[in-house]
């Protein structure tokens, strides 16, 4: 569904650029719901906003869907935006109007007329769960409601690809899990993908694989080793393990996760020894002794 390779996004200030994306590698399987985390500033939001259209890439390559984004004109973006994308925000401001009821929000972006508009409303609220809530006013509704009209504003266009920007970032922990699991039936029963930005490390266990992004880079890959059915049995989730995976670019290049190079030996080296052993790549500290190998 999604491919970025080499991906680089420069903002241009006044008198200052800003690398946000720096190359950055990326692909994602039609149907998968999956999450990127990374710290503040690493890139997270200036890469859905390339995934939504909202914003262009300076350079490298990004299909979504089979589509050259690079390549659109401003007529393809707002054809995209419109039938391939639907998005969903933290700031709920960004998505709804308070003084409206849930159902006349979901009503307003629907492209139909008339009665099949309101039929649709209805039926994507039923969708998240807020069938017994659409005549009241956003102000009436809780947190975790408002973020399901939300998210039924945007499949109202039935978009392939659904991305969320801290989706539960304002919410708490159990209507977080609400929500996920909304995400989560909705990627089973729509097929939709879907990709959410998030700081919250909790999240990634309710997701297929997580993306660590770094620095405006893909870092690290953590691949989570679950199969979707054992997904509502929280209690295994927990124990599971993840296997941190670093990502090797097309010319070989690896970036080492920061904290493997904290370890004694490596701690500021600028290189390290690399050798073949019994069909494994290993590296040992540029100082270490030949012996030390065997
Ligand atoms: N419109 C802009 N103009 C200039 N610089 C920008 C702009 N948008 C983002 N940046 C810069 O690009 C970098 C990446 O920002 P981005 O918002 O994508 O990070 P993020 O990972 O989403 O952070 P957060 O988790 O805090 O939202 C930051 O250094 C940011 O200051």
């Amino acid at each position: 569904m999604i491919v970025c390779d080499g991906l680089v996004k420069i903002y241009k200030t006044k008198d200052l650029e800003v690398v946000a994306l720096q190359g950055l590698d990326l692909r994602v399987e039609t149907g998968e719901l999956m999450a990127i985390i990374g710290n503040s500033g690493s890139g997270k939001s200036t890469l859905l906003n390339m995934l939504g259209g909202l914003d262009r890439p300076s350079a490298g390559k990004l299909m979504v869907d089979g589509k050259d984004l690079l390549a659109f004109s401003e007529r393809d973006l707002v054809k995209y935006k419109r039938e391939t994308v639907g998005f969903v925000w933290q700031n709920k401001a960004r998505n709804l109007i308070p003084y409206l009821t849930a159902l006349e929000n979901v009503e307003l972006p629907i492209l139909l007329r008339g009665r099949r508009r309101r039929a649709r409303a209805v039926e994507l609220l039923e969708a998240v769960g807020l069938g017994h809530r659409m005549k009241n006013r956003l102000s009436e509704l809780s947190g975790g409601e408002q973020q399901r009209v939300a998210i039924a504003i945007a499949l109202a266009n039935q978009p392939k690809l659904l991305l969320a920007d801290e989706p539960t970032g304002a919410l708490d922990t159990k209507t977080s899990n609400q929500v996920l699991d909304l995400f989560r039936e909705l990627n089973r029963t729509m097929g939709l993908t879907i990709v959410i930005v998030t700081h919250d490390p909790q999240l990634a266990r309710k997701v297929d694989r997580v993306v660590a992004i770094r620095d405006g880079k893909t870092s690290s890959e953590i691949i989570r080793r679950s199969y979707r059915e054992d997904y509502e049995n929280l209690e295994r989730e927990a124990e599971e393990s993840h296997v941190e995976y670093a990502v090797v670019d097309k010319a070989g290049r690896l970036q080492i996760p920061a904290g493997l190079m904290n370890a004694d030996g490596f701690r500021n080296a600028r290189r390290v020894r690399v050798e073949m052993e019994n069909g494994r790549i290993v590296l040992y500290p540029p100082d270490a002794e030949k012996t030390e190998a065997k």
